[in-house]
């Protein structure tokens, strides 16, 4: 394409909110004339979808539920009075709850003010939370804000071990919205047994965001914890940062909460237009729809060229993946949908995988994330006439430029700056585009079955273990691999139990394996 045919190519596809001074470019995905006559239809269904869903259909007819994650920031957008009035409640909760804190009227027992939050949750109970934190917290952060998201030991003793002495005047959010998820309750009895052991009372430092009446809110309130916070129904865990999940946490450490939501609510309402070239998250799903053929063929790499951004493609990665990988389509046809999602940030990517991405397999598209704003203030010059600046920006161009010489596609989305205004834009133009695409493809974007799989396998295993370990107590004699699982009644799971006891093994956790570990039929089992 020579460079008149390509800047004429810009000008037409160049989409830009004055009031938001919000840019989205997809001039240089290929996106053909005849897709687009084909998508109109589907668009129009797709934007007719999205009304209905912001009205209150039960747009997650699996669970029965509404999705209304929009209400969030614009309550009277709400189908019901009882829901609006839920939001604006649930919003005050926690803008006297964060002010009771900053003022130390809420205070740990053994201490003025609380210092540090430890925030206990996994999923959309942790990304969106981790994400705003990178993006937004002040160096000097009236709270510092530190993350349990997994099941893994060494993992939990190093925050714990980085909050050291201050555990006692710790903030623990224990953040779950169905109240089960083994995680997060795992680190939640780690994080009581670290309070235990340096003689501190949990409840007086512990708040529970969780689905009303779940488990954990049961516990919570007959525990007598600090506070308890509601998860409504009707928003699901990866577009929940905006709710109880990711609120209180960002207004404790100084982040403008209402800043964040009015970006989202000005976004939702710039993606509401049901006009595919002057709707920026429209735009978006068409982009993903024409390189991937609607069949996420192509990979979607984030590239955001601001170090604050950086946890945004993981981010993304839950929001995108677990909405749109889909095995089956509403009609229940089997079609394996969805868009992978991996990213860092740029120009660092240049230094790294960018190489791949402009010579190898050709099987992605970029986003570029572009921020105006180099930093508030002046720059100094690196070179004559020439800041960082000016270099990250050059780079960002240059890797578009080389990217698409090489038939390489991208989508560029610029913003001014990274406040907290825009992270809620961002974040709202991204789960509106989802929503978009996963009805151009005719998929549920609001549940995840896929997931519970892992988790059920997992239960099996655990309790596999139990049984062996309770057949090895009984036993007089060491056994092999084989015997024991006929004992615990699993005989054919011989390589599951082979790698439990490799593991209890490696803990010393009361059995002895005699034998070649890497000859599992060499092994003779016994307890300790
Ligand atoms: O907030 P919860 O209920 O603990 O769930 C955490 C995460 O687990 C999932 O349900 C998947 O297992 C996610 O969808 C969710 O964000």
């Amino acid at each position: 394409m020579d460079a008149a045919t390509l800047w004429k190519r810009y000008r037409d596809w160049l989409y830009y909110h004055e009031e938001l001074e919000v840019y989205v470019d997809i001039s240089r995905m290929s996106v053909e004339p005849d897709l687009i006559d084909h998508l109109t239809p589907r668009f129009e269904k797709a934007f007719q979808d999205m009304a209905k869903l912001e009205q209150g259909a039960i747009a997650n007819p699996d669970e029965d539920r509404m999705v209304g994650h929009y209400w969030l920031r614009d309550p009277d957008l709400a189908p019901t009075p009882e829901i609006r009035q839920e939001v604006i409640d649930t919003l005050a909760k926690i803008e006297a709850f964060v002010g009771q804190v900053h003022s130390g009227q809420l205070h740990p027992p053994g201490g003025d003010r609380f210092t540090d939050i430890l925030s206990v949750g996994i999923g959309g109970s942790a990304l969106g939370p981790q994400f705003v934190a990178d993006a937004l917290a002040p160096l000097d952060a009236p709270l510092a804000i530190h993350f349990i998201d997994n099941s893994d030991p060494a993992g939990i003793d190093r925050t714990l071990g980085q909050l050291g002495d201050r555990l006692s005047t710790t903030l623990v959010f224990i953040i779950s919205k169905s109240g089960g998820t083994p995680e997060t309750r795992n680190g939640m009895i780690e994080v009581q047994a670290a309070f235990a052991q340096a003689g501190l009372d949990f409840s007086k430092q512990a708040v529970a965001i969780t689905g009303v009446d779940s488990k954990l809110d049961r516990q919570a309130q007959s525990e007598g914890w600090l506070s308890r916070l509601p998860m409504a129904d009707w928003v699901g865990g990866r577009t929940s940062e905006l709710s109880a999940v990711g609120l209180p946490a960002a207004a404790l450490q100084g982040i403008d909460i209402r800043a964040m939501l009015a970006g989202a609510k000005a976004m939702d309402a710039a993606t509401r237009v049901a006009d595919l070239k002057t709707n920026p998250a429209a735009l978006l799903a068409l982009a993903w729809y024409a390189a991937g053929k609607g069949q996420g063929e192509k990979d979607m790499v984030i590239l955001p060229y601001k170090d604050s951004l950086l946890l945004f493609s993981r981010y993304l990665q839950q929001l995108v993946m677990e909405s749109l990988g889909k095995e089956r389509d509403l009609d229940g046809n089997i079609v394996h949908q969805g868009i992978a999602v991996y990213g860092n940030k740029g120009s660092t990517d240049q230094h790294a995988y960018v190489q791949q991405l402009r010579d190898g397999v050709p099987n992605f598209f970029a986003t570029f994330i572009e921020v105006l704003r180099d930093r508030p203030g002046d720059s100094i010059e690196i070179e004559r006439g020439v800041t960082c600046g000016d270099y990250l920006s050059g780079f960002l161009q240059g890797t578009r430029q080389a990217l698409f010489d090489n038939q390489r596609d991208s989508i560029t989305i610029t913003v001014p700056e990274v406040s907290p205004y825009y992270v809620g834009v961002l974040i709202a133009l991204y789960e509106r585009a989802v929503g978009l695409y996963a009805s151009l493809v005719n998929v549920n974007a609001y549940h995840q079955p896929g997931v519970e799989a892992g988790k059920k396998a997992a239960a099996t295993v655990l309790s596999l273990q139990q049984k062996a370990m309770a057949v090895l107590k009984e036993s007089n004699k060491p056994m092999s691999l084989e015997e024991l699982a006929l004992a615990a009644g699993a005989p054919d799971q011989v390589e599951t139990l082979y790698r439990i006891l490799r593991h209890l093994h490696a803990n010393g956790r009361g059995i002895t394996l005699v034998g070649n570990l890497g000859r599992p039929s060499s092994l003779q089992v016994s307890a300790v």
